[in-house]
């Protein structure tokens, strides 16, 4: 029997700090977020960040938590809802990082029979600490607790036609009248991930991300993250003049992909970008990261800067458009237990 598990990032059991430690500690101590040797990652974890970050990261929670709990994971619910009024076999969510994990979802679907599973990790860019950390934590899991079943992953849909499209709907649905520009942030990632995971060696994270057919594309965050914002713009008739991609949520010191979404707001305004609407389709469910950094703070920091309008456009969350291409993704996974 089938079933689909749709994997998403995770937030914290509850805005308590205690929560919200335990929670930051799995997800930095991830080898493919934080990429230093264990110790040095441990030194910085345990023993800088996590003395000082979980009580500022949790107000920041308690900002956009709801009465059903983590927007990113009351989202995916969502998704999940209603997704399985479309398909007709089991779905299941789990989180990278902490409840439900991927090994509970796992066994929800094989307590129902499930023994082949196709896993969605809900990103539509690579890189290591998105699709690839969630593929080699499933595949730990399945090689150590359920050697039985067989799992399809879905790779990165940033080409997709029908993601494109969708994407492009939303955002012309949700565009006010009046802008001066349309800002694409999307979460960034120290330089050094990219050059880590490029096997071919040829991307020096400048004009070759968003140059066409370079080979280091297939692996490389950056030049996902142009390409999305290149062909959504192409379906949105927008003019590549009123356009800014730029990266948010950089952590610690080392140099993180450029240009910088929080640089960028102070700077915009004083250029006469007094409008600005902004999308973050790194996410595909509204979270923290765009709630509270991208909705509060960049609204804040742009308009301290002179900005007047500040607008900003949610990401796809359940919308039934969105679940449609949901749908199609993973019955085109589920078809391929039959090819083989
Ligand atoms: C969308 C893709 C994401 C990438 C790439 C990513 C990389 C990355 N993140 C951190 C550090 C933090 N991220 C935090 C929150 C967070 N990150 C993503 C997604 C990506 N992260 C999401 C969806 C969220 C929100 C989760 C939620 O519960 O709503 C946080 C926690 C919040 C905070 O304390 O600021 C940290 C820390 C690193 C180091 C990194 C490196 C590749
Ligand atoms: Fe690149
Ligand atoms: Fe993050």
């Amino acid at each position: 029997m089938k079933g689909i598990l749709l994997v998403n990032l995770g937030s914290p059991r509850s805005t308590a700090v205690q929560d919200v430690k335990e929670y930051l500690d799995e997800f930095l101590m991830d080898e493919r977020v934080i990429d230093y040797r264990w110790i040095f990652r441990a030194l910085l974890v345990q023993g800088i960040i996590l003395k000082t970050r979980p009580p500022k990261s949790a107000e920041a929670y308690k900002t956009v938590w709801t009465d059903e709990g983590s927007p990113l994971i009351v989202i995916t619910e969502k998704i999940q809802k209603k997704l399985q009024k479309l398909v007709d076999v089991p779905v299941e969510i789990g989180m990278r990082y902490a409840e439900p994990s991927i090994e509970t979802g796992i066994r929800k679907l094989t307590d129902k029979g499930v023994t082949e599973i196709v896993l969605f990790p809900l990103y539509p860019q690579y890189a290591m600490s998105t699709t690839e950390t969630v593929i080699e934590k499933a595949e730990e899991v399945r090689k150590q607790k359920f050697p039985g079943i067989k799992i399809n992953y879905i790779q990165p849909f940033y080409n997709r036609d029908i993601y494109i499209n969708c994407l492009a709907e939303s955002i012309r649905e949700k565009l006010p009248e009046n802008f001066d520009a349309l800002q694409f942030s999307y979460h960034g990632v120290p330089e050094r991930h990219i050059f880590k995971t490029d096997p071919t060696k040829t991307c020096n994270l400048n004009d070759c991300c968003t140059r066409e057919n370079n080979p280091s594309h297939q692996f490389c965050y950056r030049h996902q993250c142009y390409k999305t914002t290149e062909t959504v713009i192409e379906k949105l008739n927008l003019p590549k003049e009123k356009v800014i991609v730029s990266f948010q949520s950089r952590l610690g010191k080392d140099k993180w992909i450029e240009p910088y979404t929080d640089e960028t707001f102070e700077t915009i305004p004083k250029k006469g970008i007094k409008n600005l609407a902004v999308v973050c389709p790194a996410f595909v469910s509204d979270c923290l990261e765009t709630l509270e950094e991208i909705s509060v703070e960049g609204k804040h920091q742009f308009t301290s800067a002179g900005g007047e309008n500040f607008h900003y456009i949610p990401c796809l969350n359940d919308e039934d458009r969105w679940i449609d291409v949901v749908k199609t993704l993973c019955e085109e996974k589920l078809n391929e237990f039959y090819l083989v």
